[in-house]
């Protein structure tokens, strides 16, 4: 023991959990101490991530809680849905901690889940359990936390671009469209025709149009912020790029403003908050001035002409919409600053 925290990653061969590992890798406070998998216990990690070479030179394990209890503090979960809604509580029933970063505990409503997922929902008592790891708008309610659902990717670039806006009552929260723009790690590891090379270069596509399961996440924020019923329009496109999550929303203000009132807005609402940054009046961010950081970068602009604001939001999808907000959450849940082992520049270009 060295005094650093023990962390667990089950997923670890995704690229949620391969992401986790590059950050947890070079964390001051926290160390790895297993690398699961549910179908290649045994194998080196690093022979299915050769950049991992002569870094991670672990073997991956079975999943095991007693294992797990016995090696380390904190779990995180980066698999398919359905495989938190079981295991969770076992990791929560053996006194770990746990960082969910599939969907299983976002939404609060089982019902819901069930019809976005289309899988079994968790057992309600979980559900209350867990805490909605929002982290610039409910970050207070992760101190202390032992289980944290992170949120989705578009969830996150979306919910910041607009919860400043419903905050102050300075949109109509049924006028909300968010069209939103990723790139194919999102996917995930898997295979899939729509990610074959031959089919996504030169090309892009809406997918899951108007049944996306990030849908309701957004909206449960948005209601949360809003103190009444949020129900939005939101469209995801697959783009061929990597990494990378763009969002374009627009709403209808509530009176008159202009660009500099619309800034400062969002100034005020994320001052002190490393990971938000706000650009200026007539300046919009791209996904590569965000691309492996934590950041998620916003540029707005009011439309006078139809009384509409428009807000463009960027994070990278496996850093603030999964691995970095993930840690991120971490440090909150520890009470340690929110920005330790994730304090480093974007890579650019
Ligand atoms: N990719 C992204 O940008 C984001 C992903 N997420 C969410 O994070 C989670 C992981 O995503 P991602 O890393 O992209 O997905 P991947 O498909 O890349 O990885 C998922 C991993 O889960 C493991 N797994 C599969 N089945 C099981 C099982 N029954 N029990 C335990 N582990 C299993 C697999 O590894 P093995 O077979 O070795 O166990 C696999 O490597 C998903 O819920 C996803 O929706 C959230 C935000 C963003
Ligand atoms: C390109 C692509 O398919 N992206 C995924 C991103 C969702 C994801 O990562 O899952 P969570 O629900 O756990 O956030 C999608 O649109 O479903």
């Amino acid at each position: 023991m060295n005094g650093k925290l023990r962390t667990a990653i089950v997923g670890s061969t995704g690229y949620g959990g391969v992401e986790l590992i590059r950050l947890l890798l070079q964390h001051p406070k926290a160390e790895i101490t297993s690398v699961i998998s549910s179908s290649n216990a045994g194998a080196l990690y690093a022979e299915g991530y050769p950049h991992l070479s002569e870094i991670v030179t672990d073997r991956l394990e079975a999943i095991d809680v007693a294992a797990m209890k016995s090696k380390a503090d904190v779990v995180f979960l980066a698999t398919p849905h359905g495989v938190s809604t079981e295991l969770s509580p076992k990791l929560i029933d053996a006194g770990l901690k746990v960082i969910d970063v599939s969907g299983d505990l976002r939404l609060k409503q089982g019902d819901v889940y069930e019809t976005w997922y289309k899988h079994k929902p968790a057992d309600p008592a979980y559900l209350d359990r867990a805490v909605y790891g929002l982290c610039e708008v409910f970050g207070e309610d992760v101190r202390g936390a032992d289980l944290i659902a992170n949120p989705g990717c578009f969830p996150t670039a979306t919910s910041l671009g607009l919860v400043p806006l419903l905050a102050e009552g300075w949109i109509d929260p049924s006028t909300i469209i968010s069209d939103a723009k990723t790139g194919v790690s999102g996917a995930g590891r898997g295979l899939g025709l729509a990610y074959h090379y031959s089919e996504i270069n030169e090309s892009t596509l809406a997918y899951k149009v108007n049944r996306h399961q990030h849908t309701p996440e957004i909206e449960q924020t948005l209601s949360r912020v809003a103190g009444q019923e949020v129900t939005m329009t939101f469209t995801t496109h697959l783009l061929p790029m990597t990494r990378g999550i763009l969002v374009t929303s627009y709403a209808k203000l509530t009176q008159a403003r202009t660009d500099e009132e619309v800034v400062n807005l969002f100034r005020s609402y994320y001052e002190g908050r490393k990971f938000v940054r706000i650009r200026p009046v007539g300046k919009y961010p791209a996904t590569k001035e965000v691309s492996g950081s934590n950041y998620c970068d916003i540029g707005v602009s009011v439309d006078a002409r139809t009384g509409r604001v428009t807000v463009i939001s960027v994070i990278d999808n496996l850093m603030k919409g999964a691995a970095g907000q993930a840690v991120q959450n971490l440090n909150l849940m520890m009470g340690w600053d929110e920005s330790t082992g994730l304090d480093f520049t974007p890579v650019y270009p």
